[in-house]
């Protein structure tokens, strides 16, 4: 479904991501794991349109996302959440997956303005659409709060279904666990097994909670000083030197 090759991004002298070629096959959930500073959400801004590679290839469904803005991005089925939440945090919760689904309804500029029947009509059903989003993820019930205001699992859990609106193939989360409670974490390793097997979405993740990553990856990639290191299964993961040194340094291998 995605595949990306030799990608590459350089920020002057530093290279963040540097000759990268992963595959990700279509209904998976896929981990991209790496100490800080690995290049992972380097990598996801360039899937995503935010950064345009230096040199590479991001084939998605055999078309180049190369040079696409994020909203074109978004539009070809690729939804993503942030490592910093990025909500609209004075907006209700509501309004922000409106927000979400906005770029796919297609109003005139006219019908806008003078609030033509045909924008009251569209508005409604995007209004229908976004609760029914809020419903998914189980925050229905504070549809009317203010994003700022919900917990910090609730504002990642609206994160999620403000990219579910764009109805995407691929949804890229950027460490969904991170804050999170081990309640919040489990709830929300249930919500990503629900997506992958409810709506046939593929999905990436970056995180840093091992015990996560392990539990709901089919397969991972490691990333480290913007290389790819290693890939494979849970269990093949977890017992790689090269991804131990990385994360503890050479003297674990050894002791290992
Ligand atoms: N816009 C930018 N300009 C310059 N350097 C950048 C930029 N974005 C990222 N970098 C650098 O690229 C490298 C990779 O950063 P990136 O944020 O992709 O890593 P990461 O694996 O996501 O890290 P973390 O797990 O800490 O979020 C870092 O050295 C970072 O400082």
């Amino acid at each position: 479904m995605l595949k990306i090759s030799n990608l590459t991004k350089k920020f002057g002298g530093l290279t963040a991501v540097c000759d990268v070629n992963i595959e990700i096959n279509a209904g998976t959930i896929t981990a991209i794991i790496g100490p800080n500073g690995a290049g992972k959400t380097t990598f996801f801004n360039m899937i995503t349109g935010v950064y345009t590679p230096t040199s590479g290839q991001i084939m998605f469904q055999n078309e180049s996302l190369v040079g696409l803005k994020p909203h074109a991005v978004s539009r070809k089925g690729i939804a993503r959440t942030f490592q910093n939440i990025r909500l609209f945090s004075s907006m209700t919760a509501l309004e922000n997956v409106m927000v979400g689904m906005h770029q796919h309804l297609n109003y005139s500029v006219l019908s806008t303005l003078l609030h033509l029947p045909t924008y009251k009509k569209k508005e409604k059903m995007a209004m229908k659409k976004a609760y029914k989003w809020l419903e998914y993820v189980g925050l229905e019930e504070l549809y009317n709060e203010e994003a700022g205001c919900l917990s910090y699992g609730a504002q990642r859990r609206l994160e999620i279904a403000r990219a579910l609106a764009t109805e995407p193939k691929i949804l890229l989360l950027d460490e969904p666990a991170a804050g999170m409670n081990p309640k919040e974490t489990k709830d929300l390793t249930n919500l990503i097994y629900q997506m992958r097997d409810d709506l046939n979405l593929t999905v990436v993740l970056i995180e840093h909670d091992m015990k996560l990553v392990m539990e709901i990856s089919e397969y991972l990639f490691v990333l480290d000083h913007g290389e790819k290191i290693a890939e494979g299964k849970p269990i093949e993961i977890r017992n790689n030197p090269k991804v131990i040194e990385a994360y503890l340094g050479k003297s674990a291998v050894t002791t290992a």
